[in-house]
């Protein structure tokens, strides 16, 4: 009796918090916020506003927009378009039974960003996504992620990035000379089809497992493979409702994404074993690991000082994070930028020109790059109109003051980086035009506000990798234009698409020509 009455009592329990959560909460918030004057599309219980969004998304990427069309925010993003005329500028929204206010305002974005009291946390995501990006430092919050953040750092100083130049030069090198082969033997003036979003990818993945793993890149590069694997399996269902608890059910997704997972952490535990006993193999117990990311992350597992110290399972997470941050979004930037310097013929000229003057024919190094001043502005352009991550989300981890609004604890604050770069209240009448000399004194000088440019995001948890994104994104742009020429394909579809980084929906076939210097 005493058995059941408990049993009922939890049942009871569990029953009364499910409705606080479907129910009561969303009412409660959604009178909250209505008080403050923010409203959004009506909340459908348990699915939110995930119904209208998909069905919003699924007509959007149905259209194909006009190859010169830069206004790309109603294609990728229709949802927040459609909110935002209909309820303003801060609205409420809904992922299932998660609140979430959009923001597009650079005073807010600044607020959010800067904040160092930890008032906006890094969301608590579910776990289809920790499992193939890693709960690493860009998840992770409190002192977790400074240790995290101050043992990964190191990794992107000047030295190392000097070292990492050399592995991502050879590795374009290689996609390079294969173009060249196949550019050689084309019938067609020497001039071949390319599909740029796929071959960058391959190149942008090449090189972050070089970088990560060294002379351990053939195993790293199968690790990574089966990690592409699940994520490409668990981004097909997160659009799907999150139900709390489904993981653990035995469904043949579930299975089939177990058995992947546990491929990648039992591969990278290999590795980082192997790491270990060739240290101690060599009488190292000082420990030279490694001059690569990996190296760094295995010696943090050594350290007696607690403060800088790593665990297995946090290293196999740190990697996943590597991989995961590093290559997609490095890849999209490349596919993006050659994409408008095919548009732009002209500015695709003048670059080539300021790498054969700053770098002439040879390969270009670390020192180089920073005299590489057009090519930067055409990289910052590239990432204002097409940045590659396309909202930065944040979580109140307390009642926390916005700007004049109050947000409770727990809700999702997005900030929509596509409409931020485009507001023409910061950024002028031509807001969507392509134009790389705004950038010319500088990011903080090319809108009206210093902050409306965040593709890095900024403050405390600003892009751990940007340094290494510019350095990787202007070598291989500059070992490029010094051979090659680029045109748009007349395949070519524009439809940049929300694929967690912004995708060209049926990729950038590019005609990809031999300079007859070469
Ligand atoms: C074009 C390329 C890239 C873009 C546009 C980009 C963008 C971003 C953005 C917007 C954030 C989030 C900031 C926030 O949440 O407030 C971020 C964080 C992060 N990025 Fe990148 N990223 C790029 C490349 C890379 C690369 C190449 C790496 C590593 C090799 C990397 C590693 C990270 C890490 C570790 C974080 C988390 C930092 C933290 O929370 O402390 N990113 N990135």
């Amino acid at each position: 009796m005493l058995v059941a009455g408990l049993a009922v009592q939890v049942l009871i329990a569990k029953i009364l918090r499910l409705c606080w959560i479907v129910l009561w909460r969303p009412y409660a918030m959604i009178k909250s916020f209505e008080k403050q004057g923010i409203r959004g599309p009506s909340y459908s219980i348990l699915h939110g506003t995930l119904p209208e969004m998909k069905s919003l998304l699924k007509a959007a990427n149905e259209t194909v927009l006009d190859t010169t069309c830069n206004d790309i925010a109603p294609r990728v993003q229709p949802h927040y378009c459609r909110w935002s005329a209909e309820y303003g500028e801060v609205f409420l929204f809904w992922r299932g039974v998660q609140p979430a206010i959009r923001i597009a305002d650079p005073k807010l974005a600044k607020q959010i960003l800067s904040d160092k009291s930890g008032a906006y946390a890094q969301p608590q995501f579910d776990h289809r996504l920790l499992s193939f990006a890693g709960n690493g430092v860009g998840q992770l919050n409190g002192p977790d992620w400074v240790r995290h953040r101050s043992i990964l750092t190191p990794a992107f100083t000047k030295d190392k990035l000097k070292l990492m130049a050399k592995r991502m030069a050879a590795c374009t090198m290689d996609m390079a000379d294969d173009w060249k082969r196949r550019a050689r033997t084309a019938d067609h003036h020497q001039c071949i089809t390319i599909e740029m979003s796929e071959e960058f990818k391959k190149l942008t993945c090449d090189i972050i497992t070089h970088t990560a793993f060294g002379s351990n890149h053939v195993e790293g590069g199968e690790v990574f493979k089966a990690q592409d694997e699940l994520i490409h399996h668990c981004i097909a269902t997160m659009a799907d409702l999150y139900i709390p608890g489904s993981r653990f059910l035995p469904t043949p997704s579930n299975r089939q994404m177990w058995k992947m997972e546990n491929k990648v952490n039992s591969s990278l535990r290999r590795l980082i074993q192997g790491r270990l006993e060739s240290a101690q193999a060599k009488g190292d117990s000082d420990g030279c690991y490694g001059d690569d990311v990996l190296g760094l992350l295995v010696e943090a597992s050594k350290t007696t000082n607690k403060s800088l110290k790593l665990t297995m399972g946090e290293i196999i997470d740190e990697c996943k994070q590597f991989f995961f941050s590093g290559h997609e979004t490095t890849a999209k930037l490349l596919t993006w930028t050659i994409f408008l310097l095919s548009l732009h013929q002209e500015w695709q000229e003048r670059l080539r020109e300021e790498v054969l003057t700053e770098c002439g024919t040879g390969t270009p190094d670390a020192d180089m790059v920073p005299k590489l001043k057009l090519m930067n502005m055409v990289i910052l352009e590239t990432l204002r109109l097409y940045c590659p991550v396309l909202e930065t989300l944040k979580e109140t981890s307390k009642a926390t003051n916005l700007g004049d609004f109050l947000i409770p604890k727990g809700v999702f604050i997005t900030i929509q980086l596509v409409q931020l770069h485009r507001s023409r209240e910061y950024w002028g009448e031509d807001a969507n035009d392509f134009n790389p000399l705004r950038f010319r004194n500088g990011v903080s000088q090319a809108a009206k506000h210093p902050n409306a440019f965040l593709s890095f995001g900024m403050g405390p948890r600003t892009c751990l990798g940007q340094n290494f994104a510019m350095l990787e994104v202007k070598l291989v742009l500059s070992l490029l234009l010094q051979r090659f020429s680029f045109l748009l394909s007349p395949e070519y579809k524009h439809a940049p698409a929300n694929y967690l980084t912004m995708e060209p929906q049926y990729g950038v076939p590019t005609a990809v020509k031999l300079l007859p210097s070469e």
